[in-house]
């Protein structure tokens, strides 16, 4: 089953074309990747998958409804969950907190039961702490609950993202670079928790520049190149097809591709 569905969707700065006419389908469940040389289109892409930008033709369809152009917390309430390249944690509160701030999209707070502690208020806190600490859990930080998020190691604050992510029960999660900045063996837990979610019915797309983990854990990839779709299919296609190889070998030593 397609979840999301992208069509012709294309955004301009200016007069530069950063995607141009991409079409994309997101199947239930399944791990997708998006790469590409730098400068390809990928944050832009991701930006109007999240809501975050509105784009200038196309539509985005999620589980059959048409989102296009509605605001980002209207994509967020849909079921669409995402991660930023730079980390958006609370350094000021602990593990679980930052996780609960997650949750605020589930258990709504009115403002009078705020106001007077009701019972109601505090069954729902209870809940949110409940269901924080089991995500913490889940994405490798078992213990870690009481934690202050600036003595976190950075391995375990890009875990802290993704646990605070899931807190508002994404069905899609938009994860940009989760392995930025890791060394191997935390790439690999990355790859691992992943597959874990995919597993657990999550449908996942990532931007990712670490081909290790792109190629171990994707099911389908999608390669851009200058703002259009260049090719898709699985790991094994996409990286033997040769204008992928000849994008990423003209990003990377331009004066050979072009001589
Ligand atoms: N807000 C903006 N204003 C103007 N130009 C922009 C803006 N955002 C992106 N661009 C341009 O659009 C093009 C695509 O950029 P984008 O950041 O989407 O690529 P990317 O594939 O994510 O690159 P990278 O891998 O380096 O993060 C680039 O030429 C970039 O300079």
């Amino acid at each position: 089953m397609t979840l999301m569905r992208a069509t012709g969707l294309a955004k301009s700065f200016g007069g530069l074309r950063a995607i141009d006419g991409v079409d994309l389908a997101f199947e239930a469940g399944k791990v997708h990747s998006i790469i590409g040389p730098n400068g390809a289109g990928k944050t832009t892409l991701i930006n109007m998958l999240s809501g975050i930008y509105a784009p200038d033709t196309g539509t985005i369809t999620f589980d059959g409804e048409d989102i296009t152009g509605r605001p980002v917390h209207r994509f967020a309430a849909a079921g669409i969950g995402r991660t930023f390249q730079n980390l958006q944690v609370f350094f000021n509160m602990t593990a679980l907190e930052n996780v609960m701030t997650g949750r605020h999209l589930r258990e709504p707070v009115s403002l009078a039961s705020a106001l007077l502690r009701t019972r109601g208020l505090r069954d729902a806190e209870t809940a949110c702490r409940d269901k924080a600490h089991e995500l913490l859990r889940r994405v490798g930080l078992a213990g870690a609950d009481h934690v202050a998020a600036d003595s976190m190691p950075y391995g375990a604050l890009k875990r802290l993202e993704i646990a605070r992510a899931l807190a508002a029960e994404p069905r899609l999660l938009l994860l940009d670079e989760p392995a930025a900045g890791l060394n191997a063996t935390e790439a690999r837990e990355i790859d691992a928790l992943i597959r874990k979610l995919a597993d657990a019915g999550t449908t996942i797309v990532l931007v990712e520049h670490n081909m290790a983990l792109v190629m171990e854990v994707s099911d389908h990839v999608f390669v851009l190149d200058r703002g259009r779709k260049l090719a898709e299919g699985t790991p094994a296609e996409v990286s033997s097809n040769p204008h992928v190889i000849e994008a990423y070998l003209g990003s990377e030593e331009p004066e050979a591709a072009h001589a």
